[in-house]
């Protein structure tokens, strides 16, 4: 329990005194006219909470930061920033005082609430395109330029102080450690450089040692623009590789070359040749070769998106398959240890951080550069639980961690016991109205076609949505009333010709679904869009896996996402198709149910995969063998 938490009075409480403390405020503490809903989080200098305009149940919701000392100079600095640097990317102020808690006043600043998550769980959770990245690259620039035009730096950049909201906007976060001409130094001796090593440019890292090298003989580093667009490059040299960039230590060996790093596209062959130079040239070794400025490079990846062709609208990673988890690369060896001859101790300390380094990016690469389904699934998962959360029951649940770290002190246990008690079930619970759930809902497609043909405002899940799941719940298999006895006779053959793993899969699966019929939304939007029954077009079949006609995959029973290779009615080249396969019967059976324009805008749709009768295995002895090249058929309900 921190020494600043007081004992104050509850206002209302009849049940005597609790204590406080300014890291774990319950739901329903005033913070002068705030209302705490529930904990966002704590970081170096303060605990975020999420917060309403006190009394009003319904009211918007908003950010409280609460400092954790009084007069934090990192805190005045984020209030001084934030109120310079005013733009539609960089999270808005809209107050800040000083509440006391006891004899302590805690200083706080109110910002809007984004309801987002970090950058980096953003491109997690998803498997984000080349131009779904570079959209964010822009907007980033663009908060950065707004900076940089007010002589302001952010000092701190990096993906998990940006936040993406659902409609795809993001919010740069987290200005404490910035500066402005003017500001007051934050430290005693304002000898160290703010920000996280691994983002440092090679100008920054070179000065680091040589300060430990020299403590005190050194003038403070003088951060530029020029670092700041370097911790950029760092950030989407990542989202697009999922591998951070080598710390540069030394100049490249190469003279004519600006950076000493591996092209990214051998790292992700997927990526646009536009994007990896943009990249490098954040991550050249010298600041003059990095770009002139945010907002100029802003202007350069926005004219290439506006001319950025379908290679722009694929999926970065591959889905990874399950591989072994015994494998260790040598470099999870031992770490450089034992004696240190006098006077090698930074050198030791750099060629420790190295191999740090270098450990870190193999486990990525060997980790993250494939994703896997399960973890991008588990991680959406967690991503929507923690939204969730924020609004409502986490509130509590953070309550509760923050009450275990209480307990030690009896009369909180028992104060915060008996108000839990007080308090009721309706107390100040956020309503169901909230924003994240809100989200969940929009990824629904809507019955109505006025609905269905608003833009959606969240990145569609990787999971079916609700009406997905319903029209395409396996239901209690009918082989008999799908399959001719001779079919199914066929089907039996053929699972008694292969191998153990596919008479599992004969064994196991569905052969198809239950006839259903299409929604009325999707027959109007299929109709808005010119999507005749009986019509069809091209498709890769698996998005991740483009691949030819004559190339045969492998699929299995589950989830599909599929992509259009050929323009149909209004649907346009690299409208991704989601839905659901069956491979059980004598050919795999698919049924779509959205489709999802490379704008993001989504629609419900009918369609089946192949035709009618689905799609024949294309090789008669391997259950679920289907081509990298496929087609789709429009129909008015599904088979
Ligand atoms: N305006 C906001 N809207 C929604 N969530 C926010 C907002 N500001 C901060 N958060 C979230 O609150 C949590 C805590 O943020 P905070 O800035 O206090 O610490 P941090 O960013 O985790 O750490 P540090 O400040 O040391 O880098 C983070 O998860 C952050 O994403």
């Amino acid at each position: 329990m921190s020494s600043e938490s007081p004992e104050v009075e509850r206002p209302g409480a009849e049940l005597g005194r609790i204590l406080l403390s300014a890291e774990w405020l319950p739901p329903g503490t005033r913070v002068d006219r705030w209302e705490v809903v529930g904990r966002l989080g704590a970081g170096g200098y303060g605990t975020t909470y999420s917060v309403r305009r006190a009394g009003r149940m319904r009211g918007r919701l908003y950010a409280l930061k609460l400092s954790r000392r009084p007069g934090e100079r990192w805190f005045a600095r984020e209030v001084a920033l934030l109120a310079r640097v005013r733009h539609r990317s960089v999270v808005r102020l809209v107050t800040h005082g000083a509440w006391r808690l006891g004899p302590v006043e805690h200083p706080y600043l109110v910002m809007e609430y984004v309801d987002g998550e970090s950058l980096y769980d953003w491109a997690l959770a998803r498997n984000p395109t080349a131009r779904q990245v570079a959209r964010l690259l822009v907007q980033v620039l663009e908060a950065l330029a707004a900076a940089h035009r007010e002589g302001a730096l952010h000092r701190d950049f990096k993906g998990d102080n940006v936040l993406v909201a659902a409609d795809g906007k993001v919010k740069l976060l987290d200005w404490g450690a910035g500066w402005y001409a003017g500001a007051p130094s934050l430290t005693a001796t304002a000898q160290l450089p703010p920000g996280s090593p691994r983002y440092y440019s090679p100008q920054l890292l070179r000065w680091r040692a040589l300060a430990e090298r020299r403590p005190g003989d050194m003038e403070p580093y003088r951060y530029a623009i020029s670092d700041e667009l370097y911790a950029v490059g760092v950030t989407f040299h990542h989202l697009l590789t999922d591998q951070y960039p080598a710390l540069q230590w030394l100049a490249p060996q190469e003279p004519l070359s600006p950076h000493g790093l591996h092209p990214l596209r051998e790292l992700n062959p997927r990526l646009p040749g536009v994007l990896e130079s943009v990249v490098l040239r954040l991550l050249a070794f010298l600041p003059e070769h990095r770009p002139e400025g945010a907002a100029v490079l802003a202007g350069e990846v926005r004219r290439a998106l506006a001319v950025a062709d379908t290679a722009w609208d694929a999926p970065l990673f591959d889905w990874r398959e399950r591989t072994s988890s015994g494998s260790r690369t040598t470099f999870e060896a031992a770490e450089a240890r034992g004696p240190v001859m006098p006077g090698q101790e930074v050198a030791l300390r750099e060629a420790r951080a190295r191999h740090v380094e270098e450990v870190h990016r193999w486990r990525e690469a060997r980790e993250l550069r494939h994703r896997d389904p399960e973890k991008v699934a588990a991680a959406e998962a967690r991503a929507l639980a923690a939204v969730r959360r924020r609004g409502t029951s986490g509130s509590s649940h953070s309550l509760i961690r923050g009450g275990l770290g209480v307990l030690l002190v009896g009369t909180l246990v028992a104060g915060l016991t008996l108000w839990k008690l007080w308090e009721g079930p309706s107390s100040v619970r956020p309503d169901s109205t909230l924003a994240p759930v809100k989200t969940v809902q929009l990824m629904a497609p809507s019955a109505r076609l006025d609905q269905a043909r608003a833009p959606l405002t969240g990145t569609p899940p990787l999971s079916p949505t609700q009406q997905e799941k319903e029209d395409m719940s396996i239901r209690a298999p009918r082989q008999t009333a799908v399959v001719s006895p001779a079919g199914r006779s066929q089907a039996l053959k053929r699972c008694s010709l292969v191998g153990a793993a596919a008479l599992a899969a004969c064994a196991g699966s569905q052969v198809r679904p239950d006839p259903s019929r299409c929604p009325d939304g999707a027959l109007e939007a299929m109709r808005e869009l010119n999507m005749e029954k009986g019509g069809g077009a091209d498709i890769y079949t698996d998005a991740n896996l483009p691949g030819a006609a004559s190339k045969e995959l492998l699929v299995r029973e589950g989830p599909i996402v599929s992509m259009l290779i050929k323009r149909f009615g209004k649907l346009p080249v690299g409208t991704r198709l989601h839905g659901r396969l069956w491979t059980g019967g004598p050919q795999v059976t698919g049924r779509y149910t959205r489709a999802e324009l490379p704008d993001r805008r989504s629609y419900p749709v009918c369609l089946v995969f192949g035709n009618i009768d689905g799609f024949e295995w294309a090789s008669p002895h391997t259950p679920g063998a289907v081509t990298h090249t496929a087609a789709f058929t429009v129909v008015d309900s599904f088979p």
